[in-house]
């Protein structure tokens, strides 16, 4: 089997309600799964059983409790759950692409720039970075009449394909995607799913959170059910 990119090992996460006099909420533990190259592994289970934690753990907005997030970042392999905010800053410029379920509106930028910059900021040139963006906004049905709009007004289905287009347009080798399809219809959730084909055949290592049942067969390499991963109250 080929090494893999992504290494969790041991991960655990439990939120403290500092409001709720410390209250302890054990969300996962326990945690050990490897993502390899050209892997998109599905991560399964009812709402509420962390799936998206264990996104936000791997992307760093979350801090383990306990284990390693292990990342290749080159000739390095960096420890997410221990690494300094700075290198996990340098992460994900370079390594790792993180598509939320919503678009974090920038005022005033028009949105071919909104998803040109993601390029830049990977090293990209501004020419290469605007055929890119052109290319992905066309292939997810965003007319061309919006590029040079500000997406703040933009429909939630509109918002969330430029959203994608700015996590799909640079080359990081490691993707998380938090539910990219989910205000989608039919057509667009079938652009997205050829997007994330073409990211694995290029050796890009996902993992996912699909709620359409269609797009989840059709993209996982394997689906791993976090209940499996379920920590209990102390
Ligand atoms: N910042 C937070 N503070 C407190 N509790 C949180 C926080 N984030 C998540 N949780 C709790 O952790 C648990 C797991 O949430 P998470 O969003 O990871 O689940 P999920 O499996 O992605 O759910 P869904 O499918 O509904 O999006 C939930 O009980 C949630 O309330």
């Amino acid at each position: 089997m080929t090494a893999p990119l992504l290494s969790l090992d041991s991960l655990a996460k439990s939120f403290t309600m500092h409001l709720q006099g410390g209250l302890v909420i054990p969300v996962v533990s326990g945690i050990s799964l490897d993502v390899a190259p050209g892997e998109c592994v599905v991560l399964g289970g009812p709402s509420g059983a962390g799936k998206s934690s264990i996104l936000k753990m791997i992307y760093g907005n979350y801090r383990a409790d306990a284990g390693a997030i292990r990342v290749v970042d080159g000739s390095e392999t960096v420890d997410v759950a221990t690494a300094a905010p700075r290198r996990v800053m340098a992460l994900r410029r370079n390594t790792i692409g993180y598509v939320s379920q919503f678009l974090r509106v920038i005022p005033r930028v028009p949105a071919l720039t909104v998803v040109a910059e993601a390029a830049t900021a990977f090293g990209l040139s501004r020419e290469e970075a605007e055929a890119r963006a052109r290319r992905l906004l066309t292939l997810l049905n965003v007319p061309e009449r919006l590029w040079s709009l500000p997406p703040a007004t933009f429909s939630g289905g509109e918002q969330q394909r430029v959203n994608i287009a700015r996590g799909f347009i640079a080359d990081h080798p490691l993707l998380l995607l938090d539910e990219p399809t989910a205000s989608l219809d039919a057509r667009n959730r079938a652009a997205v799913v050829d997007l994330i084909e073409t990211k694995k055949a290029a050796g890009t290592a996902i993992v996912g959170i699909f709620h359409d049942d269609d797009v989840r067969e059709r993209v996982a390499t394997r689906i791993v059910d976090v209940t499996r991963f379920a920590a209990s109250a102390a």
